[in-house]
């Protein structure tokens, strides 16, 4: 199956093509979608910062218009990116979730981070350049691990004061420099619920672009030791068995993937696809 969305570097020079915006309120979106003509789009009275040739989608140019505020036209309206991922076409979701981490990545990377100097977007290349440094500056992508831990048919599940009402989720946090994945795997559990696991298996990946993180799924069993919540970080964290689980995170999350994987090996069911 041939994706009907693929990035790619595009001439901002080129007209036509499709646009999407993007303010600090998120992308504008209309009863068609989030998708405008890029030529009708550039005419109104945008505060545009930045102009990205994006990709394709079903083979047509995809720009994104990165303003420095909202702006009011009749019949359309702004929503963060989390909403278009619970509730949008999913291949939408990849266009705006690519697109917000490029527009992340060019309205924190106008300065050169070592000189302070105004840096210029190399042609065709996803990189800002500082001429003076001679230093080139990619988007910026955080490793962050993720990982159901479990002892027979419990899984543990924990909740940060962050989450909605009463969901629990499995553990994550972010890689430290100096770390291997199995490394701040161990780390971020010892922290957070002061437990050991074992048999770490790593179970597939996810691009989590809020703002801009990888997320390293695993699977990993408990080895010893009891449940001490991260005081301010954990909430609570409990065992609870697979026949009788909390509300979970949404179901385009790795975090949903991972306890359903294990939900469904335990009892025999169809085993879910691991969201893109
Ligand atoms: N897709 C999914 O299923 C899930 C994704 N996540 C994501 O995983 C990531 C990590 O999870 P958390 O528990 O929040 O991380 P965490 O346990 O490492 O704690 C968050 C703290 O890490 C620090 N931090 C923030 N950004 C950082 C960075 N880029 N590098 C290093 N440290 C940083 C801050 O002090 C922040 O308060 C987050 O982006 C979160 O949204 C978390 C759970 C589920
Ligand atoms: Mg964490
Ligand atoms: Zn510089």
């Amino acid at each position: 199956m041939t994706s009907r969305w693929t990035t790619a570097v595009l001439d901002t020079d080129l007209p036509g093509g499709w646009a999407v915006a993007r303010s600090p309120e998120g992308f504008l979106f209309d009863d068609n979608g989030a998708l405008f003509p890029r030529e009708w789009l550039k005419r109104q009275d945008l505060s545009i910062l930045a102009e990205h040739g994006i990709g394709h989608l079903d083979g047509e140019p995809v720009y994104l218009l990165e303003l420095h505020s909202p702006l009011d036209i009749p019949g359309c309206h702004w929503k963060g990116l989390r909403a278009f991922m619970l509730e949008g076409d999913h291949t939408l979701y990849k266009v705006l979730g690519y697109a917000a981490q490029i527009g992340t990545w060019a309205r924190e990377h106008r300065f050169c981070g070592s000189c302070g100097k105004r840096m210029s977007q190399i042609p065709l290349e996803r990189a800002m350049y500082c001429d003076a440094c001679d230093l080139r500056h990619y988007p910026r992508i955080s490793p962050s691990m993720i990982v159901l831990i479990t002892r027979g048919d419990e899984v543990l599940l924990a909740r940060s004061p962050r989450f909605v009402t009463g969901v629990y989720s499995t553990l994550a946090g972010f890689a430290e420099p100096g770390e291997s994945a199995e490394d701040c795997l161990v780390r971020e559990v010892r922290e957070e619920v002061s437990i050991e696991v074992k048999n770490i298996q790593y179970m597939g990946s996810q691009c989590w672009p809020f703002p801009h993180s990888m997320m390293l799924g695993f699977h990993a069993e408990y080895a010893g030791g009891d449940i001490v919540p991260q005081e301010d970080e954990i909430e609570d964290a409990q065992w609870f068995n697979v026949h009788d689980l909390p509300p979970l995170p949404a179901s385009r999350s790795i975090a949903r993937y991972l306890i359903d994987l294990y939900v469904a090996r335990r009892l025999g069911h169809a085993e879910p696809v691991l969201p893109g």
